[in-house]
């Protein structure tokens, strides 16, 4: 569950005030936030992983004020229950993709459950790949990835910034799938931000920035 109200940002350097939309979501919806490139897309979804604090305005993830926790606790809390696909990958890429998985769980105080790790990595057809360092796996590998480390740790939000932009159309649908099937997995709410009109029929619930 997913609310926001009179959210507004500024960045130190710059004269824009950003006024979102309020979001109301309850267990288990998804949302897809359009809107041209520079309107302030990321900046709400890190807003909403409690990576920006707004300067006003309220945000609420399954009855935690964001606003009252402080910095170490909202680091906590997202480590715990928010999974982020960027739009840069964010493996490391000295490490194999099995430790790449261990790490993110560690992050989250999880313990490395390994029957959950090799159940995501079959869900996400990673599990050749398993031991393989992350510059001998291909970009579509990498990409699955990347949501592999977004819900390994069970999180209640996924949040994907720009997830299908860069990819021809089969991977576009094979993304958004996956996004939505680990999303119901988890009992997730799922927010996607994108420019990508493409995904728009996938979404019951759409806001345009
Ligand atoms: N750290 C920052 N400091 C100052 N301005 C910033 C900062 N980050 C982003 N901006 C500006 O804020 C505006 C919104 O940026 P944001 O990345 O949220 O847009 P977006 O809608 O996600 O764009 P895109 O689709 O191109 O990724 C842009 O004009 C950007 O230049």
């Amino acid at each position: 569950m997913i609310h926001t109200s009179e959210l507004s940002f500024k960045y130190k350097n710059s004269d824009t005030l950003f006024r979102f939309p309020e979001i109301d979501l309850d267990a288990q919806d998804s949302l897809l936030i359009l809107g041209e490139s520079g309107i302030g897309k990321t900046t709400l979804l890190h807003l909403l992983a409690g990576i920006l604090k707004p300067d006003s305005g309220k945000i609420t993830i399954h009855d935690t004020d964001l606003n009252s926790l402080t910095r170490s606790q909202m680091d906590k809390f997202r480590g715990e229950h928010i999974g982020l696909v960027f739009q840069k990958k964010h493996a490391i890429p000295s490490l194999s993709v099995y430790e790449n998985l261990k790490t993110r769980l560690f992050f989250s105080d999880k313990h490395i459950d390994e029957l959950a790790v090799d159940t995501v990595l079959e869900q996400l057809n990673l599990k050749a790949c398993k031991h393989k360092n992350i510059n001998e796996i291909s970009e579509g590998q990498l990409q699955r990835l990347g949501i592999a480390m977004a819900v390994i740790h069970q999180p209640k939000v996924i949040l994907a910034d720009e997830p299908t932009s860069s990819l021809d159309d089969k991977n576009c649908n094979m993304v958004i799938n996956l996004l939505k099937e680990q999303a119901e997995k988890n009992n997730a709410n799922l927010i996607v931000i994108t420019h990508d009109h493409r995904i728009k029929h996938v979404f019951q619930n759409t806001i345009t920035l």
